[in-house]
């Protein structure tokens, strides 16, 4: 062992040790619009430091389930649920729990980027701070703007027009802009709802580095139709189905290379070479 090794102090040790993020354990959750039930008691586990890709058809319940994780699902007035999502094993719809709190640990990459278009690059980026009422000097702002703009894979791009309006990057620039602003927060969790699919392929090849780069501190959890894009970027993958008008259920989930090349259920098999959905 190194003199430098032991002169750690145990805090820094971890800081090695420990990988990112936190475990999210989604447990019997069963979700209604109104009376149509649209998802039957799916439980996961996204481990820290890890991707999850949620795959499956159209309608099946991906992004529902992603909603709930972050608990925007009670946004929809109709909506409602049952089971548990466990953030570090306790669960965030636990009464008193703050809502503010658990969306500031879990933050969501929507499909279509949104940033606030007239608002410069550099404000887009700490957006988020007012909502958490976190307070930060100007330089420590500016420095958290670098940090996550690195992060996100686009600082060498802006760094020489921070303070132009986010509306004005491309397509892809926005969708890493809004990775840096999600960042911002320092979240544990990151929920990815098809951020690529509105992407030409290097902006998604972008993306897609981006988010390796990202697991070792977030866990992600990404909803993707492009199988090739969960093979690449996925550790894990839980295959959602709502057969014949039935809730979504998890039809089989494990590790990514498994439900490539040996999945156990036929329909996982015939999902994921294209033979249906
Ligand atoms: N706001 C809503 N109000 C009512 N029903 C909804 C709402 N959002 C989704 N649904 C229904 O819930 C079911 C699951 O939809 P969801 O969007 O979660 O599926 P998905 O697998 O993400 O689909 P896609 O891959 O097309 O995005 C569908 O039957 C859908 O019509």
């Amino acid at each position: 062992m190194s003199t430098d090794t032991e002169e750690l102090t145990p805090t820094t040790v971890d800081e090695f040790v420990e990988p990112g993020g936190s475990t999210l354990q989604a447990v019997g959750i069963s979700a209604w619009f109104g009376n149509h039930k649209v998802l039957q008691r799916v439980s996961l586990t996204m481990s820290a430091g890890g991707v999850t890709a949620l795959i499956g058809p159209s309608g099946c319940g991906k992004s529902t389930f992603l909603r709930i994780l972050n608990r925007m699902h009670e946004l929809v007035p109709s909506a409602s649920l049952a089971g548990e999502v466990l953030l570090d094993g306790r669960d965030i719809y636990e009464q008193g729990r703050r809502i503010t709190e658990t969306r500031r640990r879990i933050g969501m990459v929507f499909q279509k980027p949104n940033p606030f278009p007239a608002m410069s690059i550099a404000d887009n980026v700490t957006a988020g701070l007012k909502l958490t009422g976190a307070k930060a000097s100007r330089s420590a702002k500016l420095d958290l703007v670098e940090q996550c703009l690195t992060k996100a894979g686009l600082w060498k791009e802006v760094r020489d027009r921070l303070r132009q309006p986010g509306g004005a990057l491309s397509g892809g620039q926005q969708q890493r802009l809004c990775i840096a602003r999600s960042l911002a927060v320092r979240p544990d969790v990151l929920l990815m709802d098809e951020p690529c699919s509105a992407l030409d392929p290097t902006s998604t090849r972008r993306i897609e580095e981006t988010i390796a780069e990202l697991r070792a501190e977030v866990t992600i959890v990404i909803v993707t139709h492009n199988m090739q894009q969960a093979a690449r970027v996925s550790q894990q993958c839980a295959f959602f189905l709502a057969e014949d008008g039935a809730p979504g259920e998890i039809v089989e989930a494990g590790p990514t290379e498994v439900m490539f090349a040996n999945p156990v259920d036929p329909r996982t098999e015939d999902y994921v070479n294209g033979r249906f959905g």
